[in-house]
């Protein structure tokens, strides 16, 4: 979820909140529990939660953890308001009692404690991304609202990090804003895949609100909209370097006569109407010229078209920025572009030619991209929208919100399905890594253990299968939570987008190649302590009722 602005002073001061973020945004059990725990003497009760994911998505074995600074917010800001103590009178049954609607207005978030994985981290099933402590009713009351705020940042950050994998180093670009799940998904769309590193985002608004790079081109609608050269209303353009305007119009139009030939095409074959659109969006942005080529026909009209322009752009002193395929096999027509560009910076001695940008788009996806990888293509930019924002692949992260403590004592879910069974009690997770560098397993322990050291042999078990187990001598251990939250204040210096998304590039690099890679890749390992591995199963044991045959 992301800071919209809504909550604006006059002079546009951001206070830092969703406008939609706020208590009631949860589901109405949360609040209907609430008030049957305070009726039932649940209120010195003391809770621990865990927040987790059961399965990496996309058919994956990662997950990039997103969403926390959200979810300090929130805690910060957690307070029912005088409307919303109302709107719970009203819409609860008649038959509570005042005084819980007292005991509500008083609740905020200062007796929790919140550990998290640091934003931006790779995660792996299991280990819990935030573990919340505090009084059982605000506890369970913060369940949806932190269960929104991370699922879809993770899902989100997640994708756009696959996405980055495949397309190497190439520029990337969210375009989503008109595909996303509404205005706040669009908004959360563009943020979260900055930090899964995206290059910048086609959306003004999350550019303003997060001071993510904004980029863009035009529609095809810029292009039809002139159908013929007498549509232009301004033909000249001032050199770059001063002196008399020149007719950009004249000296395309000799340049266009002049590629034909190149092109193999003939001069009526190019549409006029696209021509004009081009000039006049020179004449617009004479240091941006980037043209969609695409309207009419990439190889007979929107090219030729566009290196004319370009070419009178340089005549004036001008470097054009590149072109937009959004239609068509992109590998192939990104090839013919780039022999062109380079055909023509040869032949008439315009070096940067050569290296224009060609920029793809039209319901590109991670698979698209890989196999453009295979084809060989030219394209060093992709222009993605609807499969990044909507996560089209797998549209939810399973994370949830699971009590694993109370008063003490461990408590535990269990399950017909053994990878639903939750891991009871107060946890720490580490990570522990090779001498290489390699992130080599994660191991849970109960938070009573002492912390694995390096260079001393680990036993980390498979938390269900007996038999699957393996010493570990870590080089390194990194302990994955760090406390965030406590006695009502944020305790960590939170870092801004651009260190998350360092943070993400820095975490994923810790990972081995077939960890990652798309096409069945190897599960990371996540392990528990042999001391956790024989509380899991007493307990177990202790609550499975044993059945009788008959
Ligand atoms: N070389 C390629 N390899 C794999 N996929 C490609 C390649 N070129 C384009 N694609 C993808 O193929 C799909 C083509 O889309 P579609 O069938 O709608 O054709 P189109 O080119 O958009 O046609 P139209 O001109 O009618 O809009 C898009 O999802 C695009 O990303
Ligand atoms: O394809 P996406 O990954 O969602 O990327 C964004 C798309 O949005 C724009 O046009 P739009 O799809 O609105 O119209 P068009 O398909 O007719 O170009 C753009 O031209 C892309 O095709
Ligand atoms: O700027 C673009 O090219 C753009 C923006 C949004 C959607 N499609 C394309
Ligand atoms: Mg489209």
């Amino acid at each position: 979820m992301t800071d919209n602005g809504t909550n604006c002073t006059p002079e546009g001061k951001k206070l830092g909140q969703n406008g939609i973020i706020q208590p009631l945004l949860t589901d109405l059990y949360q609040i209907t529990m609430a008030y049957a725990y305070w009726k039932s003497g649940k209120t010195k009760d003391y809770a621990v939660f865990d927040l987790f994911f059961r399965k990496n998505p996309f058919q994956g074995e990662f997950t990039i953890f997103a969403g926390l600074e959200e979810c300090l917010k929130f805690l910060k800001k957690f307070h029912y308001s005088y409307s919303d103590i109302e709107y719970l009178r009203q819409t609860l049954p008649a038959t509570i009692e005042e005084e819980f609607y007292i005991f509500l207005s008083k609740l905020t978030a200062k007796d929790v404690t919140l550990y998290a994985l640091e934003e931006g981290s790779v995660a792996f099933p299991r280990v819990p991304l935030l573990r919340i402590e505090g009084p059982l009713i605000m506890a369970q009351l913060l369940e949806t609202t932190l269960l929104t705020l991370v699922n879809y940042a993770s899902l989100m950050a997640t994708n756009a990090a696959r996405y980055r994998m495949a397309a190497g180093d190439l520029m990337l670009l969210e375009f989503g804003l008109r595909r996303a799940q509404g205005p706040d998904g669009g908004l959360s769309a563009s943020k979260y895949s900055y930090i899964g590193g995206f290059d910048g985002t086609s959306n003004v608004l999350a550019g303003k609100l997060f001071n993510i790079p904004v980029k863009g081109t035009h529609a095809h609608a810029y292009i039809t909209s002139f159908t013929n050269l007498s549509d232009l209303h301004l033909e000249m353009l001032q050199p770059k370097n001063g002196g008399d305007p020149k007719n950009l119009l004249e000296l395309s139009l000799n340049w266009r006569a002049k590629l034909v030939n190149m092109f193999r095409v003939v001069s009526n074959e190019a549409n006029d109407g696209e021509l004009a659109a081009l000039i006049s969006f020179a004449i617009a942005f004479p240091d941006g010229f980037m043209a969609l080529v695409d309207t009419y026909d990439v190889k007979r009209s929107g090219l030729l078209n566009f290196c004319a322009v370009a070419l009178a752009l340089n005549d004036l002193g001008y470097r054009a920025i590149g072109i937009r395929i959004d239609s068509g096999d992109l590998a192939y027509l990104s090839n013919i572009a780039r022999m062109y560009f380079v055909e023509i910076s040869r032949t008439y001695s315009v070096p940067w030619f050569a290296d224009l940008m060609i920029m793809a788009s039209n319901d590109i996806n991670e698979e698209t991209i890989l196999s453009l990888n295979d084809q060989g293509h030219k394209i060093n930019c992709f222009g993605i929208g609807t499969h990044l924002v909507t996560c089209q692949r797998q549209p939810a992260l399973g994370c949830v919100y699971k009590m694993v403590e109370l008063n003490g004592q461990p408590r535990m879910k269990l399950s017909q399905d053994v990878g639903k069974v939750t891991m009871p009690g107060c946890k720490d997770a580490y990570r522990l890594y090779s001498e290489s560098g390699d992130a080599l397993i994660d191991l849970l322990q109960r938070s009573v253990e002492e912390a694995p050291e390096i260079n001393k042999k680990v036993l980390c078990r498979h938390p269900f299968e007996e038999s699957k187990r393996a010493y570990v001598i870590p080089s390194r251990v990194e302990k994955l939570h760090k406390l965030y939250w406590k006695n009502g204040e944020i305790v960590q210096t939170l870092p801004n987008l651009n260190k998350i998304r360092e943070k993400v590039r820095a975490s994923l690099r810790t990972l081995r190649p077939d960890i990652k890679r798309n096409l069945n890749p190897t599960p990371f390992k996540v392990a528990v302590s042999d001391n956790l591995y024989h509380f899991l199963h007493q307990l177990w044991l202790e609550n499975a009722p044993i059945g009788e045959l008959s």
